[in-house]
């Protein structure tokens, strides 16, 4: 896995101080870890497809599992749930080794993108049914039923069948079904995927709701960067087979560990240059120009800077200097909320986001200045994982 060379790339001090206080609440959370999964490898015949997979999800936090088709996100989640025996490497719910327990004995709730309920049952009966093969006592289950039905609020919708209600509705159904056991760990496989595109992030704000108010521990699989954005405590990426950055979603977009995540994670200018004066700023002399950023590295390195478009701002022409690049507009796209603008700048094209300009016009051939603040500008290490 391509990581940030630490001789070459050093994080700022901030960064720095961040990563003891998270290795010191792991150290604090350990007890309050649900599901360790302790270098687990999973094959299809001799394909390697998961290699040694080390995850902690905390009690009550929700885990988005994200990445490029074929990464593994499917595998793993079946792992965990217990559709496929890893090949090397452990899984504990709660510190209970899982190897050899079938599915049903590991108390995981699983909500399928298909929704999965039975047609012939009612709302009320899909939920209770999970609870009618434990074999529950009648009244515990109606009062158990009432509960769910009311917290997913399908109440006046219990005595209906799956067909008569909403994709959103009954995948609140299947949600519902999931939580009826209580289960130690949620496994949401793309809950959203089937639901139109204004309808998902509604639903998706429920679940969280949800998610949150019952503290129920969670992996989500997702392959929408919004999604996981918008509903998890921290996300794992996934690229062939292993984890290339797990983080809370804003580190992941602030600072990804590499261009492959820079650009999975949004947007990115990426500007190949070289360190040309280090002190309190560290210069970085690209073919656009001189960006300048907070974080250090050797001079003389060769690194990738990172810029998110919404971090170029716009101004008048003005001569070039350190973290102010002298650009041409060559287009512009007005998406109402925002206007995404491309510059050339010295051959270099740079694309800047600007929000609330109603009454802004770029023209191409315009002459600007483009401006980068050296806190927005994040170093990669040259070539690791492009
Ligand atoms: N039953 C199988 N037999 C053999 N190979 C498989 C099987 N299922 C998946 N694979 C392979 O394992 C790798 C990981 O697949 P997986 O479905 O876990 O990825 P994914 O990240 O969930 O992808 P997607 O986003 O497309 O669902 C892929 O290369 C896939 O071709």
């Amino acid at each position: 896995m391509a990581l940030h060379n630490e001789a070459e790339v050093r994080m700022p001090a901030t960064t720095r101080s961040r990563a003891a206080d998270v290795a010191a609440a792991d150290a604090r959370t350990e007890a309050d870890v649900v599901l360790a999964m302790r270098g687990v490898t999973v094959d299809y015949g001799a394909t390697r497809v998961l290699h040694e997979i080390d995850l902690s999800v905390r009690r009550g936090e929700l885990i988005a599992l994200l990445g490029p088709s074929g990464s593994g996100k499917t595998t793993m989640i079946r792992t965990i749930a217990g559709f496929a025996e890893p090949a090397a490497g452990q899984l504990l719910l709660h510190g209970r080794d899982l190897a050899g327990v079938p599915v049903h004995r590991r108390n995981i709730g699983l909500v399928f993108q298909s929704y999965a309920l039975f047609p012939h049952l009612s709302v009320a009966d899909n939920i209770a049914y999970p609870l009618k093969v434990q074999k529950k006592g009648r009244a515990a289950i109606k009062a158990r039923v009432a509960e769910l039905v009311e917290l997913v609020q399908l109440a006046g919708h219990a005595g209906k069948r799956p067909a008569r209600l909403s994709g959103g509705q009954q995948q609140r159904v299947s949600l519902a079904r999931a939580l009826a056991m209580d289960p130690e760990l949620l496994l949401l496989d793309e809950p959203l995927s089937n639901l139109d595109a204004n309808l998902r992030r509604e639903v998706g704000e429920e679940i969280r709701r949800l998610q949150q108010r019952t503290g129920t521990t969670t992996i989500m699989v997702t392959h929408d960067r919004q999604e996981a954005f918008g509903m998890a405590d921290r996300m794992a990426v996934l690229r062939e087979g292993r984890i290339e950055q797990l983080d809370t979603p804003r580190e992941v977009y602030r600072r990804p560990v590499n261009a492959f995540m820079a650009g999975f994670a949004g947007d990115a200018n990426l500007l190949s240059g070289t360190v040309t004066a280090t002190g309190e700023l560290t210069e970085v002399t690209t073919a656009a120009g001189v960006l300048v950023t907070g974080d250090e590295a050797a001079p003389g390195a060769d690194v990738v800077v990172l810029v998110r478009p919404e971090d170029v701002r716009i101004e008048p022409p003005a001569p070039a200097g350190p973290g102010l690049l002298a650009a041409t507009i060559a287009e512009s796209f007005f998406y109402g909320s925002s206007l995404v603008v491309q510059a050339d700048a010295a051959g270099t094209r740079i694309q800047a986001l600007v929000t609330g300009t109603a009454s802004t016009r770029f023209e191409a051939g315009q002459q600007v200045s483009l401006r980068v603040d050296a806190r927005d500008a994040v170093l990669l290490p040259r070539g690791a994982g492009a």
